[in-house]
């Protein structure tokens, strides 16, 4: 099965995979504290402004003591929610706001936007599809993709570690992996981990 992008968000937990059709030659790097998609050296170029962005941020909430918090999601929404996050909006108030300011993608197949906020204890997730704007808090481990798991469901997640939960994803069944970031947020910080198939 090929469900695109995808991510799997809990509290204290989260990851992210690239999965591509069209653009396989890209990789996940590490960039001033953010995790960001980038085309790898033998990349045909492209005009295509969603297919490289930034993955994960680490961001402190001003308001809440500095309270580390994690933002994934597959495109340049992340910036936003990041920020807002850090000037101290709800994460609820955060996704929604940025998903609908960016709307889905307006390519040939309007692939949703995906995202989430996870902190310590608490994880919302978003996507912002043509028909609908979904933003949810989550307790468990939840999976939202771009195409056919367009909507957030369970996912029996097994890492426990921001490595592990990259690898994981990245080894799943769905369809055409490229490369796979993971975040782990706990009171001393955020930690990330990337694997790129190496
Ligand atoms: N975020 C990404 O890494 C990403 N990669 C590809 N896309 C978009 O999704 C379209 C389909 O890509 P694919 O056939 O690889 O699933 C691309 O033309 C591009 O507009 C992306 N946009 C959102 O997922």
């Amino acid at each position: 099965m090929y469900v695109g992008r995808f991510l799997v968000a809990a509290p204290g937990l989260a990851a992210y995979r690239v999965s591509s059709r069209s653009f396989p030659n890209r990789k996940v790097i590490e960039r001033d504290g953010s995790l960001t998609v980038v085309p790898t050296g033998d990349a045909e170029p492209t005009d295509n402004p969603y297919v490289s962005y930034n993955c994960v941020r680490g961001v402190a909430r001003a308001d809440e003591g500095d309270e580390q918090v994690a933002v994934i999601g597959n495109g340049s929404h992340v910036d936003p929610v990041a920020e807002k996050v850090g000037m101290g909006y709800p994460a609820r108030d955060a996704l929604a706001s940025a998903l609908l300011a960016l709307d889905y993608e307006k390519d040939d197949y309007d692939t949703p936007r995906i995202a989430a906020v996870v902190a310590a204890d608490t994880a919302f997730i978003g996507t912002v599809r043509k028909d609908a704007l979904v933003v949810r808090e989550v307790d468990e481990p939840t999976l939202v993709a771009t195409y056919g798991k367009d909507d957030p469901e369970p996912f029996a997640l097994e890492a426990g570690t921001a490595d592990t939960a990259a690898r994981e994803l990245y080894d799943h069944a769905f369809e055409h992996a490229i490369s796979a970031a993971g975040v782990a947020v706990d009171g001393g910080g955020v930690e990330t981990a990337i694997h790129n198939g190496e």
